[in-house]
């Protein structure tokens, strides 16, 4: 079978890479840049080690990003990427301005509404070239074809898929991740982590997307929690960030699954911040997806150092389970409870959720294929 592989066409990879900014400008032809940010970046002086790299350059700025963007955040972007001349984007920020930066330069080259590019349509033509640079080692954004905007009127996260989502190129540089908080710290690798095994064990791994996957675990397994509790380690950053993107490589050539399918709705009516709700959600869908590829898992659970190599695959599997929950633990990851979410109104609308979620066509390609009240038992679980 043939697999049409998609990557960013330039990787600058290292600490500092960000100086290599000028250089990619001119390599892809872009003279007038438009910066895309938040605020949080503006008030870390990243956004002004962007200017002084660009010294000269003339550049446009937005730093309204939001994070989990919604559709009124991505207008708000378009109408400032409207009042200039701009020939490409730069994205400085974690998953939510990244994403936002595709969803603008979709719409700022093709108009319309991000409405009407979510999935089951496909965004084949590229929108303006992006040079994403990723502050959270997370999403893997920055080598993905999707992004993922909140339709904040019917309370959908909208899945947007297609290569002409790709950015033309990405730099890693992880210095940019050393001041992310911890709690965000934890969510961000559980969403890598959740990437690789998703794509790993998904109806639609190859060989390619298994590769980068499983690099991913392994580092992520021998790294998330030394970032978490020392949080200035740069090489266990390093390596983090460097996970998130391979993730990011396997997932995007490969397909997330049944956690994905059910964290988005979660996101959509309630707020949770991406990884966390994914974190949740993690052990217990593992738990239900687990005989119907105990081997691929069992591969997961020696990649990510939860099982030994030596271990037969009941064992992986059972190690692999015990291994996530106490993960979550030693993460300090929430129950749903602890959130703030009231039953009541989870209750009400977990059978939006469950449609939502199906509608995603993510459980899809879980080795488990759910049906809707299959879906609404494992919601139900998370509150017992
Ligand atoms: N496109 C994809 O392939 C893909 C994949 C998974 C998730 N997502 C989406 O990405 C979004 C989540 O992105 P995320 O998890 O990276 O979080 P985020 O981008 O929402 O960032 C979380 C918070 O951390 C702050 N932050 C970012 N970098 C920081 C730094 N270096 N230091 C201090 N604070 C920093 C941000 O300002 C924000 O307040 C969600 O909307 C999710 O749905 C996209
Ligand atoms: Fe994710």
């Amino acid at each position: 079978m043939n697999h049409s592989i998609s990557l960013p066409r330039y990787v600058e990879y290292g600490k500092n890479a960000i100086q290599k900014l000028p250089e990619l400008l001119k390599k892809i032809g872009i003279s007038a840049p438009f910066i895309i940010s938040d605020q949080v970046m503006l008030a870390l002086g990243f956004v002004d080690q962007l200017s002084d790299v660009l010294q000269e350059q003339d550049f446009g700025i937005f730093t309204n990003t939001v994070p989990e963007p919604t559709a009124q955040s991505i207008v708000n972007g378009v109408v400032a990427f409207e009042l200039g001349q701009y020939d490409g984007i730069v994205a400085l920020g974690g998953g939510s301005v990244i994403d936002s930066a595709k969803a603008i330069a979709i719409l700022g080259r093709f108009g319309g509404k991000i409405q009407n590019y979510k999935f089951p349509y496909r965004i084949d033509k590229p929108g303006l070239p992006i040079i994403a640079i990723p502050t959270t080692a997370g999403t893997g954004s920055e080598c993905t074809a999707v992004t993922i905007i909140t339709d904040e009127i019917t309370q959908e996260k909208m899945l947007c898929m297609g290569d002409g989502l790709l950015p033309t190129a990405t730099i890693i540089d992880y210095r940019f991740t050393v001041t992310v908080p911890k709690r965000i710290t934890a969510d961000t690798g559980i969403d890598a982590l959740t990437h690789a095994i998703e794509a790993y064990v998904s109806k639609k791994a190859n060989l390619f997307s298994d590769q980068q996957a499983l690099s991913a675990m392994r580092l992520i397994g021998k790294n998330i929690l030394t970032v978490y509790h020392d949080g200035k380690n740069e090489t266990a950053r390093e390596a983090m960030l460097l996970a998130a993107m391979l993730a990011g490589v396997a997932f995007s050539n490969s397909s997330v699954a049944l956690v994905h399918g059910m964290s988005r709705p979660i996101g959509a009516f309630f707020h949770v911040p991406h990884g966390l709700s994914n974190a949740i959600l993690l052990p217990l869908v593992t738990e239900y997806s687990i005989g119907a590829a105990s081997e691929r898992y069992a591969q997961c659970a020696k990649a990510i150092g939860m099982a030994e190599e030596k271990d037969d695959i009941l064992v992986a599997n059972q190690k692999l389970i015990k291994g996530l929950y106490q993960l979550n633990k030693e993460l300090e990851v929430p129950k749903i409870r602890s959130l703030g979410i009231e039953y009541d109104k989870f209750n009400q609308v977990i059978h939006i959720m469950a449609e939502q979620s199906l509608n995603s066509g993510s459980p899809f390609n879980n080795p488990k294929v759910p049906s809707a009240s299959e879906i609404i038992e494992i919601y139900q679980n998370l509150w017992v």
